[in-house]
């Protein structure tokens, strides 16, 4: 359990963070959210014992970063937009290098996570050589190679295609299940973070304006629905007309209707996916 109580950041005359709380439960995989500067690397350094807070109090699994560094670092595995490989050396022995850093038995381990994010066809070649993905996908090893706890991601599909892009997001599921580990996972990309995250936690400005699961969020912040038909001979375009619903309640009378009138081969919700949530939460404060 990762736990915030009421932590303020500041760098000199900017507060990075202001009166932040939150709870991460263990096991989840968590998105945090906002604009540029709004906190949320400032939150994962505080995390990971690279900064204090000014005030409130962090703990991992009870243990402060304060009072616990090591312990604390050992518990969190992180993976910013620098792997930190060297390039020169294949991906095994920079996973055997960082395993001595931790004083870790290496070669059982990275076997293992070998397997869990398929690095066995390139694992004994020079990072150099590796795609952005690929090195994407052993700096997540890297990462996980002291089992941590907790895996903080920063921008983790930043630079990647949409075929690595997918591969980080399936392997980062799959670490998830298999190993267990906690995720905190920071991105823009608010389509991705939908399809592997099971909380969001928005910030802005360093303050906290929203959390939940999407549904809890969709039932907070959208207050109508609006929905794309698209169904045979109708007027619009390629036979597309888009109609409100007040509410999820209203939807199945609504398409049963639209059903009974045409051949009706689509009905599509437009806005209540995490973007459409996003943009709701920025335009007003917490209800
Ligand atoms: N070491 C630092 N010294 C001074 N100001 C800093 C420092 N680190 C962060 N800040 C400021 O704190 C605020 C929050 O920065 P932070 O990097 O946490 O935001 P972010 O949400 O991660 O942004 P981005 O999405 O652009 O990565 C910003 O205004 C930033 O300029």
């Amino acid at each position: 359990m990762i736990r915030f109580d009421n932590v303020t950041k500041r760098f000199g005359e900017k507060t990075a963070l202001q009166g932040f709380s939150a709870q991460i439960e263990p096991g989840s995989i968590t998105g945090l959210i906002g604009p540029n500067g709004a906190g949320k690397t400032t939150l994962i350094r505080l995390l990971n014992g690279l900064l204090l807070p000014d005030e409130g109090s962090i703990s991992v699994d009870g243990l402060t970063p304060l009072q616990d560094g090591d312990e604390v670092r050992r518990r969190c595995g992180t993976l910013t937009e620098q792997p930190g490989l060297y390039e020169d050396m294949t991906g095994r022995a920079n996973l055997r290098f960082y395993a001595d850093l931790y004083g870790i038995p290496a070669d059982k381990r990275i076997e293992e996570l070998a397997d869990v994010l398929s690095l066995h066809a390139f694992l004994d070649r020079a990072t150099g050589t590796y795609s952005t993905g690929m090195k994407k996908r052993l700096g997540l090893a890297r990462a996980m190679l002291h089992r941590p706890s907790t895996l903080l991601l920063d921008e983790p599909t930043n630079g990647l295609d949409p075929d690595g892009t997918r591969d980080v997001l399936r392997y980062l599921r799959r670490l998830n299940e298999q190993e267990g580990v906690t995720v905190l996972i920071c991105s823009h990309v608010l389509a991705q973070l939908e399809t592997v995250c099971s909380r969001y936690i928005f910030l802005e400005q360093g303050v906290k304006k929203a959390e939940g699961t999407l549904d809890q969020l969709r039932s907070r912040y959208i207050r109508s629905l609006r929905v794309e038909l698209r169904a045979d001979g109708w007027q619009g375009r390629d036979g597309r007309f888009v109609v409100e619903a007040p509410s999820y309640d209203e939807l199945p009378a609504l398409i049963a209707r639209a059903a009974a009138e045409s051949r009706l081969y689509e009905a599509r919700i437009l806005n209540d996916d995490l973007e459409s949530v996003y943009f709701q939460i920025r335009k007003e404060e917490v209800r």
